[in-house]
């Protein structure tokens, strides 16, 4: 894929180890497999309870020696499935560094005409249509919990996001809640084959705005791990519902797919400043915190020395003493 660039470190030794915690953390999606404009300082191999994440997870700093931590979702060549992505990992991985807000990337098809190949999307919503076959909770038996997951992204995060993107791309290119008056919904499919015709015309019934085969399980385990999370979706296609146009091919992505990494490492050079300023201030990152605690259903005494070890990966210190 014409998309893939090494980084200009990426042969040179970097530090395995990151002593300060990471509080902001940015998934690349497909064609955005590291952030040109950051120089990482060090490139760690994280091992949790759930495995090992996608990627190993560059670290870089901002001109003022903020940490920045970069995950590519499907690996660094793309070789994973989007329903192999072991998100669990990715999300432990990143909590277990201290990262407390998510921006992720993502291609997606588009399900409205106005939306246009190379768009931004801001989504607030989502309907799920992954086929539950994906691991897509830390809760297991033995200890249930149960989270809210009205609104899957951080509305906070959302708005900083599109206030600041709006600076820099044109008003046209940019859809969100604010611009579009109405939720943005984020279809979410199973893949790894596109939709059919019908099943693109469905969603666009419900309302869709774009879809694409990974936001979940990811936004609802950083949900469960207490973390601020919002996807920025960039658009490629317009999927298949279209039935003036060919239906979506990799062919088509492929062809957005330059402009849209272009596009997303020029959008960070903004929005990573602004993420920074607001993550110091504490404005953003803390919402959620001890959500989690309080979604337990299990009682405490009974809970395993083994599932509770797990859940100390995530929450170091937080939960009852082992049985
Ligand atoms: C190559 S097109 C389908 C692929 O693209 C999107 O990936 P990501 O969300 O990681 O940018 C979509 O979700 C599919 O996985
Ligand atoms: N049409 C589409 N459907 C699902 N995921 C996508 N990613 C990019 N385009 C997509």
């Amino acid at each position: 894929m014409s998309a893939h660039r090494t980084e200009k470190t990426e042969t040179a030794q970097l530090p395995h180890s990151f002593s300060e915690p990471v509080t902001l953390a940015i998934i690349g999606g497909t064609g955005l497999y590291h952030m040109a404009s950051l120089e990482p300082v060090a490139r760690l191999t994280v091992s949790t309870p759930w495995g090992f994440p996608s990627s190993p997870i560059t670290i870089s700093r901002t001109s003022t020696g903020f940490p920045i931590a970069f995950l590519a979702r499907h690996g660094l060549h793309h070789d994973l499935l989007p329903t192999d992505v072991p998100s669990q990992a990715n999300i432990a991985a990143l909590k277990s560094l201290g990262v407390k807000v998510i921006v992720a990337f993502s291609a997606v098809g588009s399900l409205q005409e106005h939306v246009s190949p190379r768009d931004f999307v801001i989504p607030n919503q989502i309907i799920d249509r992954t086929k539950g076959i994906r691991p897509s909770t830390f809760f297991e038996s033995g200890f249930v919990g149960h989270v809210g997951f009205g609104e899957p992204f951080d509305k906070k995060l959302g708005e900083l996001i599109y206030n600041t993107c709006k600076d820099t791309i044109a008003p046209q290119k940019l859809h969100s809640p604010a611009t579009e008056k109405k939720d943005t919904l984020l279809i979410c499919m199973e893949g790894p084959a596109f939709s059919t015709r019908a099943e693109s015309q469905l969603y666009r019934s419900w309302g869709g705005t774009v879809i694409n085969m990974s936001c979940i399980p990811e936004s609802k385990l950083a949900k469960e791990a207490e973390i601020s999370y919002q996807m920025i979706c960039m658009a490629t296609d317009y999927d298949a519902w279209n039935v003036n146009e060919e239906p979506v091919t990799v062919e088509t992505v492929v062809s957005n797919l330059k402009a849209n990494g272009e596009n997303a490492n020029k959008l960070a050079t903004t929005l990573i400043p602004a993420l920074e300023k607001a993550l110091v201030a504490g404005e953003i990152g803390n919402d959620l915190k001890d959500t989690s605690k309080s979604s337990i259903s299990t009682n405490p005494n009974a809970v395993t020395r083994q599932l509770l070890e797990k859940m100390h990966f995530l929450f170091p210190g937080n939960w009852p003493a082992y049985k």
